[in-house]
């Protein structure tokens, strides 16, 4: 096949994503030996003695690499590789990379293009991805000096796995220099120093930079098909840097998504729709009511059905979205994608170096969780719970104040009745069928289950507030009288404590002790407990009578129950055990159908109550929650996964989890100002509420892996699937179902000029609001960690690590008040790693400030964790902004390869969060 020729440049090529690269089709092509998910081929360039077509002209060139597929004729541009400044003979530490899935065979041919790049501010724009059908700007900035091109083939089976190819000019005639092609592997040290890399900046630029596949050679390979189950379409890059004793360093980024973006969401949103069928119908099951609260329910059931229709409608449209994983910043105030976190990845870096152990560092950046269709004209969560909660508890309105922890109680009840009632039917089902059998075993340990659940019904509804719920219903069924002004002693109601109580104030509609007789719920409820009584001082007769009529000796014991009540049950011996259990159980059930009845009732009027305040604001406020609790929820159960999974042949990390819990640390960059206050306010509720959540690890049956969900807003338990051979690995507390709780803290700092504005005329209140408070979150984990560990664990890991320390210095920090103070970032993420949790990044989109920092954090952790060369620092940090895997990540969000921040903004940014020149500007977003 012929390669067509190079001139003056590549129209038409474009940059492919490797998923979107060719099809092998019906041909027959040579595969690449390989190990399973490491790359196909890696390799790094290097330039000799190349001609500069004016003389004495300095050059800075770079190489565009190009991929010809066998049963194709076009070119592909695949990857390019930095710019090497002032030499003829540039040291490309640049190399490509092959993921595992790209159709890359023997047979397909790489092209190597040399150019000589005048203008680098044009070069950034002239990569940027084209829109299909789009031709590609002119070539501005830039000349071609020459290329040269080999098979897979010739490399892989060339001596020592190195080709010197010559480079020539466009009708191939001269030759104008040489390329040398060197594969690599990343698990091998280089040979070599790297001390002949000149460190002057007017020198060569270093970095390696290069696309590969997922870097799973640190991690166990048996976790694999269950990552790739979850992370989708990784973008993978290569990095090469001098150390401080100038020996390489190779650094693997990798950037993946995850179907779990849209898999939490629906899972979340199909409960919820469950949780607000079940309670509309409760409210229709109601009963009678007086007119006015009959009304009310009228009202508030018109706006509830319409509430579940919304959602069906999401969930519908989200279910049309099958196998998607990702959601773009662009795609933020999409209504039927409210649900979708936005731009959500892991960010993972592999670090190879020398003397040291692998290392990864996980990131998962993401958009901040925020109602952007509901908008942030009146704030966010933060403020609009507040004031929603005030207003209602102040109002004159006519219905019950309940708090938001009464509420909640309610709702508790209520899913504790509605499980337990079922499985305790069943227990008194199975119970009678033990009878049937006449087994006295089996009797026994039916009667044991039974006994439990029973029990625990009984306890769920000690309640006070279940019997002020009673009490409030009984007055709001027709001809309910209220005799006496209520006493403030009394019931769980809570008074606006400042206002003396008028007459016809709302707490008038509160009933009175003295109109109700209380007692007959006392009669109702022990009554389950009698019967319970009854049932077992049965069986404790008939198992001694069984044993007597076999001549077994030693007789039964009454203990404490009632030997009258069970005497006159008994009246005929000889009839099987089923016919004299059969009433009492159906007494029982009856008793307990009763009990179920009248809480239920009462406590869905509760609930009614709560929705009965500003409809429909305040189902749009609970809209609003659901959403931005959704995006927060698929970050963390993809954080979760991919700790576990990375974390899982850690013994300490396994005992962390279930005695202490999981540290999940976010790291916020919105400004306090404008709309990005209501996105924080948004945001540090739907942090807040992930402690709502649990984890709950269990064995798959399937090739199913996908976590599950179940409970409700108040708790929820996502049940996390593992293959048999790492379910064994787990301890014995986890896998027995253990509940397995997270702690969620956000520390934010504001960077832009948006904050800069703040700080200067605005209010920054809220930031520290938030970091003072998740300060002492973090301190109380910290404090439990120290208590829950091994002695033996702690005193190793405090000799390791300073962590009270780095707890101080962030208290200082955070009560310094200094503006931009990016400090507090940097510890929150230290301490975080340092105990071992989840780290996330977040601003508007995850996309451009982001970017930034994650950056920042990645070759920060080089220089203190890897020693990486300092002089090296910035041009690591450029690197990776401008050929990393987070310039890929602003092209697929906005299809264009440039950060989103104009000169005035990067002047108020920290230094160390400024792009280098030419890879940020004006972008659509
Ligand atoms: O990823 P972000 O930093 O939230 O992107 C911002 C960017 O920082 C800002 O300079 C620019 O003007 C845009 O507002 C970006 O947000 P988009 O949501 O529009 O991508």
């Amino acid at each position: 096949m012929e390669i067509k020729e190079e001139e003056a440049s590549e129209e038409g090529q474009h940059f492919l994503p490797a998923p979107q690269a060719n099809d092998p089709g019906d041909f027959q092509f040579t595969s690449i030996q390989k190990s399973p998910n490491e790359p196909q081929l890696e390799f790094i360039l290097a330039c000799k003695d190349l001609v500069a077509p004016v003389r004495d002209r300095k050059l800075n060139t770079l190489v565009q690499i190009s991929v010809i597929h066998p049963a194709e004729q076009g070119l592909t541009r695949y990857s390019s590789t930095e710019i090497v400044e002032g030499t003829r003979d540039p040291l490309f530490l640049t190399g490509v990379t092959f993921p595992s899935e790209y159709p890359i065979y023997e047979e397909t041919k790489i092209k190597l293009t040399v150019y000589d790049v005048k203008d680098k501010s044009h070069d950034t724009v002239r990569t940027s991805v084209l829109s299909e059908h789009k031709d590609p700007p002119p070539e501005v900035g830039r000349s071609f000096l020459g290329y040269a091109s080999f098979k897979v083939g010739e490399l892989l089976k060339s001596k020592e796995q190195v080709l010197a190819l010559s480079l020539r000019t466009s009708d191939g005639g001269k030759v104008v220099g040489t390329i040398e092609v060197s594969v690599v592997k990343m698990g091998e040290i280089e040979d070599g120093e790297a001390d002949h890399i000149t460190t002057d900046v007017q020198g060569q630029k270093c970095a390696l930079v290069c696309e590969c596949p997922a870097p799973e050679s640190v991690s166990r390979k048996d976790n694999l098909p269950f990552l790739n189950a979850v992370l989708k379409n990784p973008v993978c890059k290569l990095y090469r840097f001098p150390t401080s004793d100038n020996k390489w360093m190779r650094i693997r980024e990798q950037m993946s998504e995850s179907i779990l973006s849209f898999h939490i969401p629906k899972e979340l949103i199909s409960l919820q729709i469950k949780e607000d069928l079940c309670r509309n119908q409760e409210l229709k099951e109601l009963g009678e009511l007086s007119p006015h609260w009959d009304n009310l329910r009228k009202n508030v059931l018109i706006h509830c059905d319409q509430m579940v229709n919304m959602y069906q409608d999401i969930l519908t449209e989200l279910s049309k979205e099958t196998g998607s994983s990702f959601k773009s910043s662009s795609n933020k105030g999409e209504k039927t994608l409210e649900f979708v976190p936005v731009n959500l990845h892991l960010q993972r870096m592999h670090v190879h170096s020398p003397h040291l152990k692998d290392a990864l560092y996980d990131v998962i950046t993401v958009g901040a969780p925020a109602a952007h269709f509901q908008g942030f004209k009146n704030g966010g969560l933060r403020k609009l719970l507040h004031r929603f909660e005030t207003e209602r508890r102040n109002t004159g309105y006519q219905f019950i104040y309940y708090s938001p922890e009464n509420t909640a109680k309610a709702k508790e009840v209520l899913s504790n009745i509605n499980q337990l009632q079922p499985l305790i039917a069943t227990h008194a089902d199975l119970l009678l069928n033990s009878a049937s059998q006449h087994s006295p075993d089996s009797l026994k340990n039916s009667l044991k289950m039974l006994s439990e659940k029973t029990e625990h019904f009984v306890h769920a509804f000690k309640d006070q507030l279940v019997r002020s719920a009673l009490l409030a219903l009984y007055t709001a069924r027709p001809g309910g009288v209220l005799k006496k002004p209520p006493s403030p002693k009394d019931g769980t109601e809570e008074n606006s404590s400042q206002d003396p109580p008028p007459p016809m104030r709302r707490q008038d509609s509160i009933p009175h002790h003295s109109d109700y007789d209380e007692e007959e719920w006392d009669r109702v409820w022990a009554n389950v407990g009698k019967s319970l009584n009854c049932i077992i001082a049965m069986v404790d007769k008939l198992i001694e009578r069984d044993a007597d009529s076999e001549g077994s000796s030693g007789g039964g014991q009454d203990g404490e129950k009632d030997p009258s009540l069970v005497d006159s049950i008994i009246t005929h011996p000889k009839e099987d055990w089923y016919e004299q259990l059969y009433p009492l159980i159906l007494t029982l059930k009856d008793c307990m159908g009763e009990v179920v009845n009248r809480a239920k009732q009462s406590l869905t009027f509760v609930l009614l109550q709560e929705l009965a305040y500003s409809l429909p604001q305040c189902l749009m406020l609970t809209l609003r929650r659901d959403v931005v609790f959704s995006q927060a929820l698929a970050g963390l159960v993809c954080g979760f996964i991919i700790k576990l999974h990375t974390s899982l042949h850690d013994p300490g990390f396994l005992e962390q989890l279930h005695t202490v819990g999981l540290l999940v640390q976010y790291e916020g960059l919105l400004s306090t100002y404008s709309d990005e206050i209501g996105m924080l306010e948004d945001m540090a509720v739907g942090i807040s509420d992930l402690k709502k959540v649990a984890f709950k690890i269990i064995e798959a049956k399937s090739n199913d892996v996908l976590p599950a969900i179940t409970g409700r807003r108040e708790h929820y338990v996502v049940e996390v699937k593992l293959p048999a051979r790492m379910f064994e690995i787990l301890p014995l507390q986890i896998k027995e179902g253990q509940l397995l709780h997270v702690c969620p803290v956000l520390f934010n700092v504001g960077i832009n000029e948006q904050q800069t504005l703040a700080e200067r005329f605005g209010d920054v209140s809220l930031q520290e609001s938030i970091n003072q408070e998740n300060f002492e979150l973090l301190k109380e984990y910290y404090t439990v960690f120290m208590e829950k560990m091994p002695p033996d664990y702690i005193s190793h890991f405090q000799e390791q690590n300073d962590l009270k320390g780095l707890l101080e210095n962030l208290h200082q920090n955070i009560q310094a008040k200094k503006r931009k103070n990016v400090e507090i970032m940097w510890l929150a993420a230290t301490i975080c790693r340092k105990l071992n949790g989840i780290r996330f990044t977040c601003c508007k989109s995850a996309k451009d400030r982001t970017s930034m920092s994650v950056t920042l954090e990645q070759c920060s952790i080089l220089r203190d964790e890897h020693q990486l060369h300092k002089d090296f620092f910035i041009r690591a940090l450029d690197c990776m902004r401008r050929e990393g895997c987070r310039i890929e990540n602003v092209v697929k969000n906005i299809k264009c390869r440039k950060y989103a921040f104009n000169m005035l903004q990067l002047m108020a940014f920290p230094k160390y969060y400024r792009p280098p020149e030419g890879t940020y500007g004006k972008a659509d977003t």
